[in-house]
């Protein structure tokens, strides 16, 4: 873990400018004494005082709020002085510049201020990730689950987990101490193998709802799929409601996959518009295809277009896993050649007829595939694998016949896999990778 802080770190905490206001942070050993450098005296902690904040020579830099946290009652767990001022540019860069000026005051790196709260034990590892998350929201899904992590219920349940292995393990270590054989008499077996199978099963319906926690992070993935001129990239553009792809009625306009970003209902979704499905010599055309097809294989929903004059070719989505949708686009033009599926969804961009139709068709799908926002799940890649790992050791442990020395060794390794969940384990790479994605003066 890292060390007490050293230095003194101060950054923009608040977002673009300029703006209203700027909220400027500073955190450190020298925060205190920053904060009556510039400001005259140290104001009463946790409470807004009105201040003329000035540089070194005593000239004015701007007039504003200021709020001393001393630590270990701050957000990093340190002394932490905040400056509300007017959010302008320069005003923002002559306060930090004179911060800085200080000896022991730097600027902050990204993610530093909440590491800070890390490495105090404020939070761990799956509250920054929540934070993290929280910061990114763009919808109410998104929100809500970021929120359920940061405010520390997976950490929770985290740290009720290894309570429970190490509970298992510290009773199987207990036996062979009083067992000169080496085999666990079944007082102890029965007891242990109770509280492994409990976990067991709760971290495997933990690891069911993961798919759900990723897509809620990431959105839900739907492509459009369908021939040339079926209509795909109309129906994008109206579903995002501006031009984010090119239309013609040149067949094979699209080639690039174009990706646009939609909240349907507090869902979020990613639209993919992809290059029509055909049989082409066209060396570019071919590359957009296999692109197409790549998207479409990746994505949680298909919305098969067919056209009047643009059916989709039968054997297009052959193998395809995820939910296909058939959508029979542009109503407002007379039948074609073909005849659309049966089940399809009649509509036209153009008109804006079943659109809205396929809004709550999509949504709906959305709201299948995310968790419910109370129910915990791993949110993340690096969760689910730890998560994963640990379990497998357990049930190494569940299957095998060996000596309570080596059952007890997989517990303790399930336990080490736990740990990282939390972050209360030295592990620096991974706090890296963590803390990596937050911006300055977060
Ligand atoms: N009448 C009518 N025309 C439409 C509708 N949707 C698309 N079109 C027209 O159909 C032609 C093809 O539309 P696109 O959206 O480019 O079709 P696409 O599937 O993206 O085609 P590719 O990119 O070539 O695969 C254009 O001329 C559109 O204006 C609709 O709902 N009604
Ligand atoms: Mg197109």
């Amino acid at each position: 873990m890292a060390s007490p802080a050293r230095d003194t770190i101060a950054a923009l905490s608040s977002g673009a400018l300029p703006a209203g206001i700027a909220v400027v942070r500073l955190s450190g050993p020298d925060a205190g004494a920053a904060l009556v450098a510039l400001a005259g005296t140290l104001p009463e902690p946790r409470r807004a005082s009105l201040r003329t904040l000035r540089d070194a020579t005593g000239g004015p830099i701007d007039r504003g709020l200021v709020l001393f946290f001393p630590g270990p009652r701050s957000a990093t767990g340190e002394d932490l002085a905040e400056f509300h001022l007017h959010g302008g540019r320069a005003v923002v860069a002559a306060l930090l510049d004179a911060l800085t000026r200080r000896p022991g005051i730097r600027l902050a790196e990204a993610g530093e201020f909440t590491r800070r709260a890390f490495a105090n034990g404020l939070i761990d590892l799956t509250e920054a990730e929540g934070l993290a998350d929280l910061l990114a929201a763009e919808t109410e899904a998104q929100r809500r689950q970021a929120l359920v992590q940061a405010s520390g219920r997976l950490r929770a349940l985290y740290e009720d987990w290894a309570g429970r292995l190490l509970r298992a393990r510290a009773l199987l270590e207990a036996s062979f101490d009083f067992s000169d054989e080496g085999d666990v008499g079944e007082d102890v077996a029965a007891p242990v193998a109770r509280l492994v199978e409990g976990l067991v099963a709760e971290m495997a319906a933990h690891l069911g709802g993961a798919g759900g926690g990723e897509i809620v992070r990431r959105g839900l993935r739907v492509a459009l799929a369908g021939a040339p001129n079926a209509g795909k990239s109309t129906l994008l553009n109206a579903l995002a409601d501006r031009e984010a792809a090119i239309v013609t009625d040149r067949p094979g306009t699209t080639r690039d996959v174009i990706e646009v970003g939609l909240d349907l209902g507090g869902f979020p979704v990613r639209l993919f518009d992809t290059a029509g499905l055909r049989e082409t010599e066209d060396p570019v055309e071919r590359i957009g295809i296999a692109r197409a097809m790549q998207t479409i294989a990746e994505a949680d929903l298909v919305l098969a277009l067919s056209a009047p004059d643009a059916p989709l070719p039968p054997a297009a989505l052959r193998g395809v896993e995820a939910p296909i949708l058939q959508l029979a686009t542009m109503a407002d033009r007379g039948p074609g050649e073909g005849a659309p599926p049966p089940d399809a969804l009649c509509l036209s961009a153009r008109t804006g007829e079943g659109m809205e139709d396929l809004v709550r068709r999509i949504a709906e799908r959305a709201a299948a595939a995310m968790p419910d926002p109370e129910r915990l799940v791993p949110a993340r890649s690096r969760q689910r694998a730890t998560v994963a790992a640990a379990l497998e050791t357990l049930d190494a442990f569940m299957v095998s016949a060996a000596p309570p020395e080596v059952g007890s060794e997989l517990l303790r390794l399930a336990g080490n896999e736990l740990s990282r969940l939390t972050g209360r384990t030295d592990v620096e790479d991974l706090l890296d990778l963590v803390f990596s994605e937050f911006c300055i003066g977060k």
